[in-house]
């Protein structure tokens, strides 16, 4: 593998959540395999866990973390090409990519979307202007449309929790006051795919996923239908992708509660907000496995450096 950027770089799930459970029981076992390698992670959005869970899926590793906040820190990157750079970007991508690659072994980005421009954000200009103008391998922290490190994390989280062989997964929408990216969703979309569940989504119409990612898999706009004998209950606001980028439902109706989710156990990506999103009576209960979900975001990290480091 030379790049992860998205979940269809995964080869065999199977085996890439057998091996992320080898590395969670023992963390430290490769860690000469980054020794003296150096990894630089690029953060043009904000971040809590994808920033210190990456760092420190590089430390079990061996490697050397170093980290800048891209939007705010350096000069402005222009992505475009052959652009007349009198504006207010400092320095073009090609240059930017090029010198990074001079200081680190593998780049990780993060780069949300506009979600004003749908060509745009589907163009994946940022994530795929670094995979061309850098020389090393590039890894995907959330771009425009995916969040692979997030959706191998919950592949991993849910096959770890299973209690039957083939579980009963639901994605549900639940309502936010901001328009949020369909990156996250995406992803847990493609990774269930890939594993052996009985995968449902449920969102409010209007609100249906890109139909090139959801496929085969059912959509109910009915709640509750939708959660009836479910396992699990993955739940994440996303903004329309049909009047791309709206809000154009707020009620509370969806939100997640204990009632409604019954003994499934709940999954949220985090950050989440509390009593829109989901009820505290949930996320402060035993079906919760956010926590534990989040400490799986070292092992998938550090299951995709290890794989780019053995082909470095
Ligand atoms: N990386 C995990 C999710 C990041 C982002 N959430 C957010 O922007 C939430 C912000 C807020 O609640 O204000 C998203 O949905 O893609
Ligand atoms: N889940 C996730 O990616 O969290 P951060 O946005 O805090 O990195």
């Amino acid at each position: 593998m030379k790049h992860y950027t998205s979940i269809h770089d995964i080869d065999d799930m199977g085996n890439w959540i057998e091996e992320a459970k080898a590395l969670k029981a023992n963390p430290l076992k490769h860690v000469e395999l980054g020794r003296n390698k150096t990894i630089g992670l690029l953060f043009f959005n904000s971040s809590l866990r994808t920033r210190l869970s990456t760092q420190k899926a590089a430390l079990n590793l061996g490697m050397n973390p170093i980290v800048m906040n891209v939007s705010g820190d350096a000069w402005g990157i222009e992505f475009g090409d052959g652009t007349v750079m009198n504006g207010t970007t400092a320095e073009h991508i090609k240059e930017a990519a090029a010198v990074v690659s001079q200081y680190c072994d593998i780049i990780a980005v993060r780069a949300f979307p506009t979600l004003t421009d749908k060509v745009k954000d589907e163009s994946e200009q940022v994530l795929k202007s670094f995979v061309k103008y850098a020389s090393v391998p590039i890894v995907n922290m959330e771009s425009a449309t995916g969040h692979p490190l997030q959706g191998l994390t919950d592949a991993l989280t849910i096959s770890e929790h299973a209690q039957v062989s083939k579980p009963k997964v639901v994605l549900s929408w639940a309502p936010h006051t901001k328009a949020l990216p369909h990156a996250v969703a995406n992803s847990f979309v493609q990774a269930m795919q890939k594993m052996d569940v009985e995968f449902v989504i449920a969102n409010p119409e209007g609100y249906d996923l890109n139909p090139e990612i959801t496929g085969d898999t059912p959509i109910f706009h009915n709640q509750k239908e939708a959660f009836k004998d479910a396992d699990f209950v993955y739940t994440k606001n996303w903004s329309s992708y049909e009047s791309y980028g709206k809000v154009i439902k707020k009620d509370s109706d969806w939100m997640i509660t204990k009632d409604e989710i019954g003994k499934a156990k709940f999954l949220h990506c985090l950050p989440v907000r509390r009593n829109v999103v989901v009820e505290d009576a949930v996320l402060d209960s035993d079906s919760s496995l956010v926590i534990q979900q989040a400490n799986n975001r070292t092992y998938a990290a550090q299951l995709v450096l290890k794989k780019l480091l053995e082909n470095l």
